[in-house]
């Protein structure tokens, strides 16, 4: 008998760095317990962490912390990475590019002056959000398959996903409707039937 590894991802009671994780593991329909702590247990356990920091995820008690390693690890296990090393580096290549634009929004998230923050998310829009959409949707239209590297789905996709969905529900509703090949490209991730069920199914939290 295959032993099968018991996985427990656990993050706060937010979608955050931990949703890529999640939509991974909901795409592949492998269990794992999802950890959403309280923020009154966390100073406890942050010395605990490797970098002091959620996400992190145990594997029958090895713990690996890191959003995108983690990614990476589950989505090679469970044939989400691509076909060969190119298209996991064009992954890679991807993810980062994502998380450079949410490194980018962190100014705004953190500010606190409701004038101020108004300001700075304007400017975020003109100068990093819309050129980020443009240039995603050209490489997903380059890619021609309907999905952001090779022509199967990846992982790339699902984050990619992700973020592109929480900008069309929340931060910026409707703003993709400018951006024609992305808002098909969120509504056919949406309708997998894995990931449907989990958008349905997830606890509803702000962001
Ligand atoms: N590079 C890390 C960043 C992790 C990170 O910034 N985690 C935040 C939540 S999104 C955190 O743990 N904040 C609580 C703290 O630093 O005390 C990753 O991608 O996992």
């Amino acid at each position: 008998m295959p032993i099968i590894p018991q996985y427990t991802l656990t993050y706060f009671n937010l979608m955050g760095r931990a949703e890529p994780i999640r939509l991974i593991f909901a795409q592949a329909r492998v269990n794992y317990k999802d950890h959403r702590i309280e923020r009154s247990e966390w100073p406890a356990l942050k010395e605990k962490m490797p970098f002091s920091q959620l996400p992190v995820l145990e594997m029958d008690g090895k713990v690996l912390a890191q959003s995108h390693a983690i990614e990476k690890f589950l989505a090679r296990m469970f044939g989400l990475d691509g076909k060969d090393d190119w298209e996991s580096a064009k992954i890679d290549e991807c993810v980062m590019g994502l998380e450079d634009l949410l490194q980018k929004m962190v100014p705004w998230f953190r500010e606190t002056d409701e004038v101020k923050k108004i300001e700075i998310f304007k400017k975020l829009v003109s100068d990093e959000i819309n050129p980020f959409l443009e240039r995603y949707q050209k490489f997903l239209v380059d890619n021609g398959s309907g999905y952001f590297v090779g022509t199967d789905l990846t992982y790339a996709d699902l984050s990619l996903f992700n973020t592109l969905h929480f900008m069309n529900t929340k931060l910026l509703p409707g703003h993709l409707k400018n951006y024609s090949r992305l808002n098909e490209f969120v509504d056919k991730i949406a309708a997998l039937p894995n990931i449907k069920a989990w958008l349905e199914t997830r606890p509803k939290t702000d962001h």
